[in-house]
This record gives structure tokens, C-alpha cells and sequence, in this order.
């Protein structure tokens, strides 16, 4: 099971992640955000980490640029899905509330191909629904789970056995700032499994 850490705002915590062995590293660049990064920050990790990048926008460009991957964080009209589908789709990361409408819209977004997936609470702050995310990843095994995960109750969600975990504030000092003994205990949690 692969980990991502979210909400990266400075370098000194994207090094560390990459050199603890954690899979991808993401970057808010949604500017209302408390953890929000400019583009350009995804561009200066890119060039300091070998771990892939992930931008987290919500209303922002989709065009890729120095990141690896784009993690659109909103449920998308069908016009948008399809026109992302002319781009490279594997590229993108996208959010599906874990919800009665998340289920619905991912129907919309396997029609169109989609993989890559992250099942995230349908408001920041909350914690996923295990129902709603285990009905999801009976179709979607190689899912990624997000949504209030924290080392208090991260075997819950590595029990799930989605493809990755997404854990952001419940790793944090304070917004944008990682708390690296949290970050292990994570990392320690998905190691020794279930
Ligand atoms: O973190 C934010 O402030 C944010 C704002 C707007 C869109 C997405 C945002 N974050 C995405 C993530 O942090 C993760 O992908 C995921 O939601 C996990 O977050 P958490 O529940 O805090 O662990």
C-alpha cells in the first residue's frame, strides 16, 4: 500500500518525505487553502525529490506543468471528464466524495476510463465513511482512501487495503506544516500492516 502526504508547503518536509521513502508528495495550489503553494513550489520540489509531485487544485488550470500528476479536487461536470480525456488521463488524480453522490459520479468517471481515483470526505475536515469507501473499493481496488486519517486511526483505514492512503492534517504542527514523528507513525502503521 502506497502513502501520499498532502499539503506540502515547505521544502524541508518534501525532502524529508522523499528520503523516508513516502510515494508521492502533494502540493495545494487552491489559493483559499491554508496549506495553499504556487505552482512554481511544485516545480522547486520537483527538482529536489525523487518522489512523484502531485498538484491538488480545485478551480485551477489543468494543464500539467512541473508536477507529476494533477489531483482535481471537485466533482466534474461531464463535459470537463470528457475533455479531460483528451488529454493524458493517467496524469490525474480525481477526488470522489465518499457519498451517495460519489458513487454515482463514479460511474461517470469509469464510463470515461478513469483510474485513478481518491475516495475523500465530501467536506474537509470530516472523517470517510468505511461503508461508502469499501463499496468503492469493491469495484475499485486500486483506490486511494483520504479523509481525516490520523496515526490514532490509520489501521482502521489500512484495513480497508485500498491501492494508497492520503493523509494531510492528521500529520500536521499546523496548517502547511508537517510534524514528522506523525508522518513516521504513519509510514510505520502501512509497513507493519494489519
Ligand atoms: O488541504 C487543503 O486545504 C485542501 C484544500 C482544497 C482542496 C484539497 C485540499 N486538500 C486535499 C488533501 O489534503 C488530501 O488530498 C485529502 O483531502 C486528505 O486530507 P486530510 O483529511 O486533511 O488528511
Amino acid at each position: 500500500m502506497k502513502v501520499k502526504i498532502c499539503g506540502v508547503a515547505t521544502l524541508d518536509d518534501a525532502v524529508f518525505l522523499s528520503q523516508i521513502g513516502i510515494d508521492m508528495i502533494g502540493i495545494v495550489n487552491e489559493p483559499s487553502s491554508p496549506r495553499f503553494a504556487k505552482r512554481e513550489f511544485n516545480r522547486i520540489v520537483k527538482s529536489k525529490v525523487d518522489k512523484p509531485v502531485v498538484g491538488v487544485t480545485v478551480r485551477g488550470s489543468l494543464s500539467l506543468q512541473a508536477e507529476d500528476m494533477l489531483q482535481v479536487h471537485r466533482v466534474l461536470s461531464l463535459e470537463e471528464i470528457s475533455s479531460l480525456t483528451t488529454l493524458n488521463i493517467s496524469n490525474f488524480i480525481f477526488y470522489v466524495p465518499a457519498s451517495e453522490e460519489g458513487k454515482e459520479y463514479l460511474k461517470d468517471l469509469a464510463s470515461a476510463g478513469v483510474k485513478n481515483i481518491l475516495v475523500d470526505s465530501p467536506r474537509k475536515g470530516e472523517k470517510t465513511s468505511f461503508k461508502v469507501a469499501k463499496e468503492i473499493l469493491d469495484v475499485f481496488p486500486e483506490a486511494g482512501v483520504a479523509g481525516g486519517i490520523t496515526p490514532l486511526n490509520v489501521m482502521d483505514f489500512v484495513r480497508l487495503n485500498p491501492g494508497w492512503i492520503d493523509v494531510s492534517s492528521g500529520v500536521e504542527s499546523y496548517p502547511g506544516k508537517k510534524d514528522h514523528d506523525k508522518v513516521m507513525k504513519i509510514k510505520e502503521a502501512v509497513r507493519n500492516g494489519v
